[in-house]
């Protein structure tokens, strides 16, 4: 026997439900409120709870945390209307096994869900996660944080919502959200990808919503856009800060309406496209700085999923390694010291700075060894390590990550060095030339983002002007390729 447990203040939903799942024959039970939930609680075991997370007496997350622990194995589904979607997925974050949005529009789904949670287990859902982050070329890792924030992601991709993406720059932001993208109903569709900071206004905003014939110089002829072409879709919007205010109000209004315009036209078009948004700087600080608009924030974010970086999930890094070789073919492997190394480094370029020391380091071990030592390992990595034997501990604050003004940066750095040259305590040379390293990729990604604008996202010829390559140029854009 299967007793299911529904408490919501409205009694015709409450009745529905009642009615429509002990036609299906299981034991149901109904409460009204967050009283009714206490007592009934404690009268038998129950399988699954369905929960209005807006009640006239309690709230619902806090129902769902006394559920945790009075009954740990009891599956849970939250009840929400669209006003409280932000709080239905804390729920999920809390515990809950998914929610379901009120007025029902398909009851047919919300029985399947239902019956999924119920006579499937844990390890359907599972083994379904690393399919897909097989496919989208997502390692998962052994840490719990990132598994929780994967299984999230899992939860949230099928609905209809928006997501944000936070998180250094190479944590793996795009490779998430592709992983959203392939995890909904989505997937037969198109993913594309928008870097906002790699364009100028006006080219941003052609490649969003496309343009007419004429609409500026260089449109020699018409072309769809983005919002276009992925239609069904996910466009996964890269850098969201950079973009500027006025196409702020633009991206507003399609997720407000799903209704946009090329440029150059006035014939309003729609698109049905969910978006997947990323950003490297805290928005919320950018919205404080009025950079960022508020309401265009609180429409991107209704789930946030903060990817930690790579210091803090060191326990990632072996299946990281073995993904890479196993990526790039080789037969090589790491020495234990080599390893050790690998652990101790603290990763300031995240995943993409990994995958850069495994091309380096199997590239210089190839045809030499089958082992890959420490000495295939840049210096930067064997210096972090002699620091830290030297016990040195570093002082080394962290810097500002806003590229928005790139006066604040170099405010942010001057400080920062003077700190350090006052500092009572050493100082690891190597961690200073670090920082200056780091100071020379902003100052260039800053020049390079300034000509591109000048050139209108021309890199031949922002790279000419510049008198660099078009390679150094992709470098200091953070690329993926060193330069
Ligand atoms: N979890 C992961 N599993 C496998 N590869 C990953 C993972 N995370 C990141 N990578 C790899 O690291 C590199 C950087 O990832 P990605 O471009 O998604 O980062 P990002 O956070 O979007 O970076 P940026 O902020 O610079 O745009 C890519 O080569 C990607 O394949």
């Amino acid at each position: 026997m299967i007793n299911i447990l529904i408490i919501d203040d409205e009694p015709e939903v409450g009745h529905f439900l009642s009615y429509l799942l002990s036609s299906k024959g299981y034991t149901v039970s109904l409460g009204g409120s967050g009283k009714d939930f206490y007592q009934l609680i404690r009268e038998r075991v129950y399988h699954l709870v369905l929960l209005d997370i807006r009640l006239p007496d309690a709230n619902g997350l806090d129902i769902l945390k006394e559920l945790k622990k009075t009954c740990p194995g009891c599956k849970s589904i939250v009840m929400t209307g669209y006003s409280t979607i932000k709080t239905a997925v804390d729920a999920i974050k809390l515990g809950a096994n998914d929610y379901i949005e009120k007025p029902f529009e398909d009851i047919d789904e919300l029985e399947s869900l239902i019956d999924r949670l119920l006579h499937h287990n844990q390890s359907v859902n599972d083994s379904e996660i690393h399919r897909i982050a097989k496919q989208t070329g997502l390692v998962i890792g052994s840490g719990k944080e990132m598994q929780h924030l994967i299984m999230l992601a899992y939860k949230i991709a099928k609905k209809n919502i928006n997501v944000l993406i936070e998180g250094e720059t190479g944590t793996g932001k795009e490779v998430l959200a592709h992983f959203v993208h392939q995890a909904s109903l989505r997937s037969d569709y198109p993913f594309l990808a928008v870097n906002c900071g790699s364009l100028s206004e006006s080219l941003l905003e052609s490649e969003l919503f496309g343009h007419e014939k004429g609409a500026f110089t260089g449109a020699i002829k018409e072309r769809k856009g983005i919002f276009e072409i992925a239609n069904k879709g996910t466009i996964f919007l890269d850098e969201i800060a950079e973009a500027s205010l006025s196409t702020q109000v633009k991206l507003l209004r399609v997720l407000e309406t799903g209704e946009y315009m090329r440029v150059g036209d006035e014939a309003v078009r729609r698109t049905n496209t969910r978006i997947v948004a990323a950003s490297h700087v805290d928005l919320a600080g950018a919205v404080e700085q009025k950079m960022f608009r508020e309401d265009l924030l609180y429409r991107l974010e209704v789930v946030k999923l903060t990817i930690p970086p790579l210091r803090d999930r060191k326990q990632d890094i072996p299946e990281l390694l073995a993904y890479f070789l196993k990526k790039q073919q080789s037969q090589l492997h790491f020495s234990e010291e080599a390893e050790n190394l690998l652990q101790h480094y603290q990763w300031p370029g995240n995943i993409r700075e990994l995958v850069n020391v495994v091309k380096r380091a199997t590239a210089l071990a190839e045809g030499e060894t089958r082992m890959i030592t420490s000495e295939y390992l840049p210096d930067k990595l064997r210096a972090a390590s002699y620091d830290r034997t030297s016990s040195r501990a570093s002082i080394i604050p962290a810097l500002r990550k806003s590229e928005k003004d790139l006066q604040f940066y170099l405010e942010d750095w001057v400080k920062h060095i003077h700190q350090l040259w006052a500092a009572e305590q050493d100082v690891g040379l190597d961690e200073i030339i670090q920082q200056v390293k780091e100071l020379e990729v902003r100052i260039g990604r800053a020049f390079v983002t300034k000509m591109l604008k000048e050139t209108m996202g021309n890199r031949k010829e922002a790279a000419e002007r510049l008198q660099i390559t078009t390679r150094q140029l992709r470098y200091f854009l953070n690329e993926k390729k060193g330069g």
